[in-house]
């Protein structure tokens, strides 16, 4: 088994502002940001050799700052190696300060002007402009610069980020580079993995530029890529004594007859999520169209919000999912609220989510009111409903930990990069490309899958975590042509890899 704390450490992420720190950090520590900025260039330096052939032509763009300076170093080194190395910098040599004016001192070939016009006839192009220090938005020749270079085509490298994304958001400043590569240092930021930035990036290499991993628990990070190292020592794993009670009770509750099929989605998926049983409330209209349609999952007849009240009062069925299929309005809501009553861990998708639009306080003075974990999955539509307030918000990890704070919830705000976070500030970014998803009732899967791990008692940051990515996972494994049916089908493989990698830690 891999050490659990040096996982989760690796999928750490800093934004500009903790990198800084980090940086600060390391040089009470000892280390110089001379070494550090010769490190960083020496980092990009290999990545370009890797995509530029021996003695080629390199066109190195350098920016005013420290991230000028790490491609003033590459220049350097590329110089050093037999490339052909032209350096276009940002503003004067003159204005160059600290280490970027150490790295300018030992650069002993010409210096161009960086403009609009420049020649970019190179086979590779190394973006040295901005990083970290991005202050305002790309305006006039730069940016002028920088479509001028995506139209050539090019190989571009970026410097730690692209020039113009900006690394706490990922949103675009003016304008931004694309690149084939980008190396960054130490740790991702979030603006390599959340949109459109993570488009912007092209393969990522993380290189260590030799900041300790000891400066790490004095920034009180709370931030994660989401991936199995995050989640997986939590994973539930049925023992070969257990029986299904052990892995807890799964209960979707039923939208009307007319619209049953959500809450199947949900049914299959939370079984395939590993939930020892599962069960339907359904009101008595819904019964026969479940009943054609249902095998392993048990269908419970319910009268209106009180008889689900009465069925969740039986603490074995310890978790629940309302929302799909559900339907808008006063019903949903006391249905909802007969779900919040009871001990069960609760999922609140789709229209259990819209329902409450008009009187969000009602929902999170019920949440606030139950001590076991509550579950949001709104995408952007159903976010604004909820908390229209934060809608806007450009920084979509500040905004889902906002509304988690205010509910009391796991708010998993959904889409490409899928942001999960907790109440207490924790929170995860997904980089799942599993374009497949985009398709009618994935969403039901989703919740769930949610429901059926935490009713195995999998802690609910990390359930909504595993949840989100495997849901991508058994897409991205399924490909073109995918429907929402086929993905609970597909998480057999999916559990199946994550056992692998579990017994080869
Ligand atoms: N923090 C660290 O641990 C390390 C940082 N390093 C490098 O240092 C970089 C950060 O350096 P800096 O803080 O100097 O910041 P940057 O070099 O990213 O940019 C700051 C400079 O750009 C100018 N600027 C910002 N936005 C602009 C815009 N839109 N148009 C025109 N000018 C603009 C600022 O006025 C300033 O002169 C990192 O991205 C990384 O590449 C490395 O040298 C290694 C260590
Ligand atoms: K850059």
């Amino acid at each position: 088994m891999c050490d659990h704390f040096s996982a989760r450490e690796a999928l750490l992420l800093l934004t500009p502002e903790q990198m800084g720190r980090a940086d600060r950090a390391a040089m009470e520590a000892g280390i110089s940001g001379s070494l550090l900025m010769e490190n960083a260039g020496t980092a990009v330096a290999m990545r370009a050799q890797e995509i530029c052939p021996h003695g080629g032509h390199v066109l190195v763009l350098a920016g005013p700052g420290n991230n000028g300076g790490d491609g003033l170093v590459a220049a350097r080194l590329l110089a050093e190696r037999g490339y052909r190395v032209r350096l276009a910098l940002l503003g004067s040599r003159e204005k160059l300060s600290g280490d970027a004016a150490i790295a300018a001192s030992r650069w002993q070939g010409g210096l161009e002007k960086l403009s609009a016009g420049i020649d970019l006839s190179a086979d590779l192009i190394v973006d040295a402009l901005f990083g970290a220090g991005l202050g305002r938005p790309i305006e006039g020749e730069v940016a002028a610069l920088v479509e001028a270079v995506n139209a050539c085509q090019r190989p571009v490298l970026a410097v730690d980020l692209p020039s113009g994304i900006d690394g706490r958001t990922g949103c675009v400043r003016g304008a931004a580079f694309k690149a084939a590569k980008t190396v960054t240092f130490f740790r991702e930021k979030p603006g390599h993995i959340l949109l459109p930035g993570r488009l912007h990036c092209g393969e990522i290499h993380v290189a260590d530029i030799g900041i300790p991993d000891a400066v790490l628990p004095d920034l009180s990070l709370k931030l994660w890529r989401n991936h199995p190292g995050l989640w997986h020592d939590v994973l539930p794993v049925p023992d070969v004594e257990g029986h299904k009670y052990a892995r807890g009770h799964t209960v979707v509750v039923s939208g009307p007859a007319h619209a049953t099929g959500a809450a199947r989605l949900a049914a299959r998926a939370a079984l395939r999520a590993g939930a020892g049983l599962v069960s339907m409330a359904a009101e008595e209209d819904a019964i026969p169209a479940l009943a054609a349609h249902l095998t392993a999952v048990m269908i419970k007849k319910v009268d209106g919000a009180q008889g689900l009240a009465g069925l969740l009062s039986d603490a074995r069925l310890n978790a629940v999912v309302i929302g799909p299929g559900a339907g808008v309005g006063q019903a949903t809501c006391e249905r909802v609220a007969a779900c919040l009553q009871s001990e069960a861990a609760v999922v609140l998708d789709a229209d259990a989510v819209t329902s409450f639009k008009d009187q969000p306080a009602r929902l999170f003075d019920a949440i606030e009111a139950r001590s076991a974990p509550v579950f949001m999955t709104p995408h952007e539509g159903e976010f604004s409903r909820l908390f229209p307030d934060l809608a806007e918000h450009a920084d979509k990890v500040e905004k889902t930990r906002k509304a988690a704070e205010r509910a009391g919830a796991v708010v998993l705000l959904k889409g490409a990069d899928t942001v999960v976070a907790a109440p207490d500030g924790r929170a995860a970014i997904s980089a799942r490309d599993a374009p497949w998803l985009a398709t009618a009732g994935t969403g039901d899967v989703l919740a769930g899958m949610i429901a059926g791990l935490a009713a195995q008692r999998m802690p609910a940051f990390d359930a909504a975590c595993a949840a989100v990515w495997m849901h991508a996972d058994a897409a991205r494994r399924f490909g073109p042509g995918l429907i929402s049916e086929d993905l609970p089908e597909m998480l057999p493989a999916v559990w199946s890899q994550l056992a692998a990698e579990r017994c080869a830690d």
